[in-house]
């Protein structure tokens, strides 16, 4: 039976810090107020049979050391393809990407390698980055030979540590993937990515291949990690439910734009967004006696080779104005920390008394990632 990490009681070790080769004589840096990650106009195309593919279209955004940023949006909506930009798992087609306030968007794999231990990538399907011929114990000590860290004993105690920082017990380490379950094969992803200390990790939907059940104790072990640790998450998913659990801030994407920016409990109790509010409506409410999906989004995505022109989500809008059909709205600052790309909340001229604010009153369940709640308690006003 695998440890639970998150039992009371349960006694988990810190991680021995190994030093680097690259260290050596390095002094640590007192605390920087800097980003720890700040993307910068990053576009990501792919070039198709059918055409250039705009997957990414101009993103902007930053997440300081320890905090998790969550990004949200439908399938499709270049989710994954920002996520592996920042990891340079694919080169952008233009905009920059920083960490710690190093520009690494142009390194070659010289240049990355000192970098590479600082952020590291969990994916949906953990048997994508194991290998399944080998034994989890040699696959989570890869990593640190191939950046020579510690002598091979230490190495070793390493390996037990990061598998009982994720639960699992030390003596299934000569085991292979295919005899683990696919919730202990993600918490075996989630020890190979810790296994160098990293300040990033991206999370792309870790917890979307699994049950409900396994879903909240992966999450509850991402939290609990990142609580001792101090790490960031980029956390991407297609459910804002999931995301509220973790994100200190959410950024909702629709077709390789950022549509909402803002803090987890705003976007959760003031969408400004009609997407934004069309997602929340669209999670499920477990309480039968109240009718759900009031506001679920219209519609198809648009294809993405021709996207719309304006607001790209014009076309399944209902506030839709004449001028959401011509001007693309700007990702603009409408409260503190609150940024919308929407003419509904912009200075579009003469639409001024138009704003649409999405009020929701503050429940007592505010930081539940599905409360129930009855159709249409968003109310809608003019102003
Ligand atoms: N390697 C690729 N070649 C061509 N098109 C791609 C490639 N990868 C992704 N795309 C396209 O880019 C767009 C964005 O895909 P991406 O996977 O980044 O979105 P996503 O929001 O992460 O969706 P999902 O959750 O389904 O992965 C989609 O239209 C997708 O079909």
């Amino acid at each position: 039976m695998p440890v639970n990490p998150l039992q009371p009681g349960t006694v988990l070790h810190r991680p021995t810090p190994i030093p680097h080769p690259a260290d050596a004589g390095r002094h640590r840096q007192p605390p920087s107020r800097a980003a720890l990650l700040d993307v910068d106009g990053l576009h990501v195309r792919y070039r198709t049979r059918r055409g250039l593919l705009h997957a990414v279209d101009g993103v902007s955004l930053s997440l300081q050391a320890g905090q998790t940023l969550g990004l949200v949006g439908e399938s499709g909506c270049g989710k994954s393809s920002l996520g592996k930009a920042v990891m340079r798992l694919i080169e952008p087609a233009a905009g920059t990407i920083r960490l710690d306030g190093v520009d690494i968007t142009h390194l070659g794999p010289a240049g990355l390698r000192p970098h590479r231990r600082r952020f590291q990538m969990v994916f949906q399907d953990p048997g994508g980055s194991l290998d399944p011929r080998q034994r989890i114990g040699r696959s989570l000590r890869t990593p640190l030979d191939l950046h020579r860290l510690g002598t091979p004993a230490q190495r070793a105690e390493r390996v037990r540590e990061l598998m009982l920082q994720v639960g699992l017990r030390p003596e299934l380490a000569d085991r292979q993937p295919h005899e683990f379950s696919g919730g202990q094969r993600q918490r075996i992803a989630i020890a190979r990515a810790l296994a160098l200390n990293p300040a990033l990790i991206v999370c792309d939907e870790p917890v979307s291949a699994l049950d409900v059940s396994l879903q909240a104790q992966i999450l509850n072990l991402l939290s609990d990690l990142q609580q001792r640790y101090g790490m960031a998450y980029l956390f991407i998913s297609h459910d804002l439910g999931v995301v509220q659990h973790l994100a200190d801030r959410v950024a909702v994407m629709y077709l390789g734009r950022i549509v909402e920016l803002a803090p987890r409990e705003r976007i959760w109790r003031s969408p400004a967004h009609p997407y934004t509010q069309a997602l929340i409506d669209a999670i499920p409410v477990m309480d039968p006696r109240h009718e759900r999906n009031a506001g679920a989004i219209h519609g198809d995505l648009p294809n993405p080779f021709q996207p719309p022109a304006g607001c790209s989500f014009h076309t399944r809008c209902p506030h839709a104005l004449p001028v959401c059909r011509e001007q693309a709205p700007a990702l603009r600052e409408i409260g503190p920390g609150h940024h919308a790309a929407c003419h509904l909340h912009g200075e579009a001229a003469g639409h001024a008394s138009q704003i649409v604010h999405f009020v929701r009153p503050a429940a007592a369940h505010e930081a539940e990632p599905r409360p129930a709640r009855a159709a249409g308690a968003y109310a809608t006003t003019a102003t």
